[in-house]
C-alpha cells in the first residue's frame, strides 16, 4: 500500500473544509446536474443545529456550511476511515426494523427482538448477506482506529507478551495497531469468524483465522478481546473467558475492553451514548443481560480453573477506578490475594501464590447458578467465609483501583476511549456483567470506554 492511498486502494485526500452552498454541495454530489439545492439546504439547516455542520452567513446573507468535528468524523480520513459506516451499519433495514419492536424485550427477554423476527441471530444473519457482514468491518474499522489510538496513548500492558490474540478481532484493525506500536510482540493472530476474517485485509504479522470463540480460541501469551463481551450474555461470556482460559498459559493475561454503564443516568453524552449501546444490544444481540442486578452477585462469577490448576501465578485484574469506586460491598468485582501481592510491572498487575487464592467455585452450567460456599481456601493467612470473603475482596478492589493509572485512557474529540481520574469528576460507572471474574493464572484488565 502506498503512502498516498487509504486500503481500499482509493488516493488519500485531505480535507479543505471551505464553507459551500447548498447548492455548491449539491454539484460536487450531482456532478451532472439535478437535485433540489432548497431542500438539500432544509436538511444542512437541521444538521447545523444538531452540530454536523457550521452555517456562515455573510453580512445576513446565503447560507454556507462548513464540517464541525462531528462532520468531519463523517467523512473519509487520510487513512480511509469514517465513523460513517458505523451510522450506515445501525441504519440498515434489517437493524432499523427492531426499533417498534424494543418492548419485546421486555415481555419476553428471552429471545431478543433481532431474532424474534429474522429467525436467527445478529451475527449469523449478518455472515449470510456479503454487503452487511463488509458494512459491519468497515464500520468496526472506522470506530475502532481512533478508538485504539486513545487505548494504546494510554494503556501499557502488552509488555512481554509474544504472541497475541485478538478474539472477535473483525478485520484486524486493533492487532495491527497494537503490533505497530508494540514492535516486541511477534506474531498476532486475528480471531473471528471464518465468513468475518475471510475478507479481512493482509496485514504484516498477523494471521486470520477463523473460528467460533465458544469452541476453542487460538492459544497465545494473551488475548485481547474489544467489544465482544458486550454482545453476550453472561452465561455466554462464561463460555467464552473458559475458552480463553484454556488458551492462555499460566501467567497469560486477557485484556478485555468493553463498554461499561455508568451508574448515574444522567443527560450527558457519555450517560447517553452508553445507554443507547445498551439498548441496541438489548434490541439486536441478546436481550436478556444478567439476571436481576440485585439477586446475589456472587451468581455472576465463573471460576476459570479450579484450585489444583496450573500451580503458577493467580491473576489480579485490575479494574478502572471509575468503576471500583462505585462498589457496594458485596460486589466482589475484583479481586487480589493482597497479603501476597507484589506489583510486577509498570502496569501494576498484582501477583501471588495460586495457593493463596481465596476465590470460591461456582456452577458454570448456564441457568444454573450455585455458590460453593466450601469452596473457599485460605487467603494468605486468613481464613475467609460465607459474606466476609466478598467484602474482603470488594476492600481489595478498592485499594486496587488507585493501583491503575495506566490503564486511563485520555479522551478527545473522536470517538474515544473515557476513563475518569478519581476525585469529585469522577463518573460513576458499573458494569451490568461480568460482575466478578475468578481468573486464577489469567490477568485481567477490563477497560471502560465509551464513544
Ligand atoms: C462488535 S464486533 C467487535 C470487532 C472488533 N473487536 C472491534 O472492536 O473493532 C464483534 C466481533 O465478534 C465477532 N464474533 C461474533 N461471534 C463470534 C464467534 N462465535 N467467534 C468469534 N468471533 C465472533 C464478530 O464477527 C465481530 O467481528
Amino acid at each position: 500500500m502506498e503512502d498516498n492511498e487509504c486500503r481500499d486502494g482509493r488516493k488519500k485526500v485531505r480535507l479543505a473544509n471551505t464553507p459551500l452552498s447548498a447548492s455548491q454541495i449539491l454539484t460536487r454530489i450531482l456532478p451532472s446536474g439535478g437535485g433540489d439545492a432548497e431542500n438539500l439546504q432544509r436538511i444542512l439547516r437541521l444538521l447545523t443545529s444538531y452540530g454536523v455542520f457550521s452555517e456562515h452567513r455573510e453580512f445576513g446573507g446565503k447560507r454556507m456550511y462548513s464540517l464541525t468535528e462531528i462532520g468531519k468524523s463523517l467523512v473519509t480520513d487520510v487513512e480511509g476511515l469514517s465513523y460513517a459506516p458505523y451510522v450506515l451499519q445501525h441504519h440498515q433495514d434489517a437493524l432499523m426494523s427492531m426499533w417498534p419492536l424494543v418492548h419485546k424485550a421486555i415481555l419476553d427477554p428471552t429471545i431478543e427482538p433481532f431474532l424474534k423476527v429474522h429467525g436467527e441471530p445478529a451475527y449469523s444473519y449478518y455472515g449470510k448477506i456479503p454487503e452487511m457482514n463488509g458494512l459491519m468491518r468497515k464500520a468496526m474499522s472506522g470506530v475502532s482506529v481512533p478508538f485504539m489510538t486513545s487505548v494504546l496513548e494510554g494503556y501499557n500492558g502488552f509488555k512481554g507478551v509474544k504472541r497475541l490474540v485478538d478474539v472477535g478481532g473483525s478485520a484486524g484493525d486493533c492487532l495491527r495497531m497494537i503490533l505497530q506500536k508494540h514492535r516486541f510482540i511477534c506474531e498476532g493472530i486475528n480471531f473471528d469468524l471464518p465468513e468475518v476474517v475471510a475478507e479481512a485485509p493482509s496485514i504484516p504479522g498477523v494471521t486470520h483465522i477463523g473460528g467460533d470463540m465458544f469452541k476453542s480460541i487460538p492459544a497465545a501469551d494473551a488475548i485481547f478481546m474489544k467489544w465482544v463481551l458486550t454482545t453476550w450474555t453472561d452465561d455466554e461470556c462464561k463460555l467464552i473467558m473458559e475458552n480463553c482460559y484454556k488458551a492462555l498459559p499460566a501467567g497469560g493475561k486477557l485484556i478485555a475492553c468493553e463498554p461499561v454503564l455508568p451508574d448515574d443516568s444522567n443527560e450527558s453524552q457519555r450517560t447517553r451514548a452508553l445507554l443507547e449501546g445498551d439498548i441496541f444490544v438489548m434490541t439486536i444481540y441478546r436481550a436478556k443481560d444478567e439476571e436481576d442486578f440485585n439477586v446475589d452477585l456472587r451468581d455472576n462469577c465463573v471460576s476459570l480453573g479450579g484450585p489444583s490448576e496450573k500451580e503458577k501465578q493467580i491473576s489480579v485484574f485490575v479494574e478502572d477506578e471509575v468503576e471500583t469506586a462505585e462498589f457496594p460491598d458485596e460486589v466482589g468485582f475484583i479481586f487480589s490475594p493482597r497479603n501476597a501481592s507484589t506489583c510486577t510491572s509498570d502496569e501494576e498487575v498484582i501477583s501471588a501464590n495460586e495457593k493463596a487464592n481465596a476465590l470460591p467455585e461456582f456452577s458454570r452450567t448456564p441457568g444454573i447458578k450455585t455458590f460453593h460456599k466450601d469452596g473457599f481456601h485460605d487467603f494468605g493467612s486468613a481464613r475467609l467465609d460465607g459474606e466476609n470473603t466478598w467484602s474482603v475482596v470488594s476492600k481489595e478492589a478498592k485499594a486496587l483501583v488507585h493501583l491503575n493509572e495506566n490503564a486511563l485512557c485520555s479522551s478527545s474529540s473522536q470517538p474515544t476511549c473515557k476513563a475518569n481520574k478519581s476525585g469529585k469528576d469522577a463518573q460513576k460507572s458499573r458494569s451490568p456483567k461480568l460482575i466478578a471474574i475468578n481468573c486464577k493464572n489469567v490477568y485481567i484488565w477490563k477497560l471502560d470506554f465509551t464513544f
